[in-house]
């Protein structure tokens, strides 16, 4: 199955980064097809005007309804298909959670709309509504100046789950907060010299005893977890 990703923005050059890495040999072995698009294409006057003055006042400038509209009939269709899914990214959206990553990774067709100034005009999100599966996501409660950067992160925690993306697939089945893991952060790393600057590889990872190594890392991950995040232990 080929994933395709779609990208508006007024900022579609924050994608060419896709084609750089692990993304870029997705696009090369045929698992994602990649499309940025620059939503001022689909605006009809001299300064290709995406944005106005919010209606009710306020503060900064929302984005016009119009060429989103344009852009969604150029680039999806006009007709409705629910097996497409449109990302929204947004500081009020839901929290994006690695299991909504895990059921976007199986879904063949994503759009994300990047916002900028203070956001999009409610009614391209309520007309899209009508005609996709639509997602409005958050990436955390802290503010960002558009959604680029949002649909960058959310495309890498997407795309690595699709089956064939990663080439150890059970590392994923071991990380924290993939389904069926207990929530709990991951235990501290070490790899050789065995003596770095005055400081040691615990002796117990050098022991060769694995029942006492799994010990000594989930005692670790156990105690990482009750310090940072007490909530992932409720
Ligand atoms: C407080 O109200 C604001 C409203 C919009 C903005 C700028 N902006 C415009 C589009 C857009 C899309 C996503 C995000 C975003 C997502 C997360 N998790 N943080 N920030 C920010 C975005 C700033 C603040």
């Amino acid at each position: 199955m080929t994933m395709r990703l779609d990208y508006l923005s007024i900022f579609p050059g924050y994608f060419d980064v896709l084609d750089i890495s692990l993304l870029g040999k997705a696009v090369d072995n045929g698992l994602v097809e990649v499309h940025a698009h620059d939503l001022r294409d689909w605006t009809h006057d001299r300064h290709r005007t995406v944005d106005d003055t919010p209606c009710g006042g306020g503060a900064g400038m929302v984005m016009k309804p119009d060429p989103w509209g344009e852009a969604f009939d150029g680039i999806i269709g006009i007709e409705p298909d629910p097996s497409v899914h449109v990302i929204f990214p947004t500081p009020s959206g839901i929290p994006f959670t690695q299991s909504a990553a895990q059921e976007l990774s199986t879904v063949e067709r994503v759009v994300f709309c990047c916002g900028r100034y203070e956001g999009i005009d409610h009614r391209v999100i309520d007309y899209a509504r009508t005609m996709w599966t639509v997602h409005e996501l958050s990436l955390g409660d802290y503010v960002l100046n558009g959604g680029e950067v949002a649909a960058l992160a959310i495309t890498e925690a997407v795309v690595r789950l699709i089956p064939g993306f990663m080439g150890n697939p059970e590392s994923l089945a071991e990380e924290s907060f993939s389904p069926g893991q207990e929530r709990l952060l991951e235990y501290p790393l070490f790899t050789r010299p065995v003596s770095w600057r005055g400081m040691d590889v615990p002796e117990v990872l050098m022991s060769g005893h694995h029942g006492r190594i799994a010990e000594w890392r989930r005692e670790e991950s156990l105690l990482l977890t009750r310090d940072r995040r007490p909530d992932l232990t409720d």
